[in-house]
């Protein structure tokens, strides 16, 4: 997936690799209009993410929303010679206008962690910004898929949900917490630990994104690598405690932007491609789901014209990572609580 996005980045303006993008669902040709707004769209995530959407062959028109600050992004990316047309857009009186076709709306909009805060202590702040955008979105464009990047994504999905069933356009299949990060991290950190080509690797990462609900399942990893316990258990760590250790690094100057940007990119071209009917399209996401007892969950998910076209089951599981389902369950639960709870005072 990862190289095929940047394959199809590389040969855009080659004519002569046309016939290979067609047949990928690539070519303006083949593909139809699609509409792609970025909520937060000048902030440190929704910098990059403008970039590498504004790279991305399948969408036609990019609109780049943000409270201060999106003309001079807008005016910047919209230099670039590639297909889509962008708009910039500032201020609550220009959201519906950003937001009216979309067909996919990504959301980095809200407070990054500093160090020593968890990603619950940002729920103050950043629930109220998604609640408003998410209002909107029912408003403006009820069938769009939502990529919700903002944290903490535990709460920040269940109250999107909760939101929209008010609305009365609530469609489980369109509702997506952005987890494509615990993913890019395990397959790196995979790949380093096990010696293995990182562009082969594949590593489902399930539960929810803070903390030990983010349940790497290495167990089902490839390419296969004979990992010691203490090892699978240090990369487990390692996955779980990928943001900390970028917003320790950062040192107060915010979280992970760049690595989420590619991250947001890859995920969004998957809705996309799933739009477009491009077959088996699987990323992980989380979702409402019946996959265990908790109403929302990550799981990978198969992508299609309607957004989730299937959410593939847990498959089997080592002893460890049974342990970590069962121990992650009361404080993911929680979370989601928190956020419908809210979304209804
Ligand atoms: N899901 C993930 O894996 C993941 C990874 C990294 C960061 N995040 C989260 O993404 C969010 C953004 O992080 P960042 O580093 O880009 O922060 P940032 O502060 O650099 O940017 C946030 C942007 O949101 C804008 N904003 C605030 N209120 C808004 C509103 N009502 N409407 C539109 N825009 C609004 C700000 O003006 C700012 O430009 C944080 O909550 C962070 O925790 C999630
Ligand atoms: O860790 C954070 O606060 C940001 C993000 O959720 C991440 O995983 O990098």
């Amino acid at each position: 997936m990862r190289s095929s996005l940047f394959r199809a980045i590389k040969t855009l303006n080659n004519s002569a690799s046309c016939s290979h993008l067609l047949r990928r669902g690539y070519g303006s040709e083949a593909v139809p209009d699609r509409k792609v707004a970025v909520l937060g769209a000048a902030g440190g995530i929704g910098q990059p993410l403008a970039l590498l959407m504004k790279l991305n062959p399948l969408v036609s028109s990019l609109a780049l929303y943000d409270i201060a600050n999106t003309p001079g992004v807008a005016a910047d990316v919209s230099h670039i010679n590639t297909r889509s047309e962008v708009k910039g857009y500032v201020g609550e009186e220009e959201l519906g206008k950003a937001l009216e076709g979309s067909d996919v709306v990504i959301i980095p909009a809200g407070v990054p962690r500093k160090p020593g805060m968890t990603r619950d202590d940002l729920f103050n702040i950043n629930a109220g910004i998604v609640k408003g955008l998410c209002e909107a979105i029912a408003k403006y464009c009820p069938n769009a898929l939502v990529n919700m990047i903002s944290n903490p994504v535990n709460s920040t999905v269940p109250i999107a949900s909760e939101v929209f069933k008010k609305a009365g356009t609530y469609d489980e299949k369109r509702l997506f917490g952005v987890t494509t990060l615990d993913v890019v991290r395990a397959k790196t950190f995979y790949a380093g630990k096990a010696e293995v080509p990182v562009a082969e690797v594949n590593v489902p990462v399930v539960g929810g994104h803070a903390g030990i609900t983010i349940l790497p399942l290495f167990s089902q990893a490839t390419p296969k690598a004979n990992l010691a316990d203490e090892e699978i258990q240090a990369l487990t760590k390692r996955t779980q405690d990928g943001g900390t250790e970028v917003v320790e690094a950062k040192a107060g100057k915010g979280s992970a932007t760049l690595s989420m940007a590619y991250a947001g990119a890859i995920f969004a071209d998957a809705c996309l491609k799933g739009l477009n009917g491009v077959p088996d399209v699987v990323e992980c996401s989380f979702v409402q789901s019946s996959v265990t007892e908790l109403p929302f969950f990550a799981s990978k998910v198969r992508l299609g014209k309607n957004g989730v076209e299937e959410i593939i089951g847990l498959g089997p599981l080592s002893d460890y990572e049974k342990e970590g389902l069962e121990k992650l369950k009361p404080e993911l639960l929680a979370s989601i609580e928190k956020g419908i709870k809210f979304a209804n005072n």
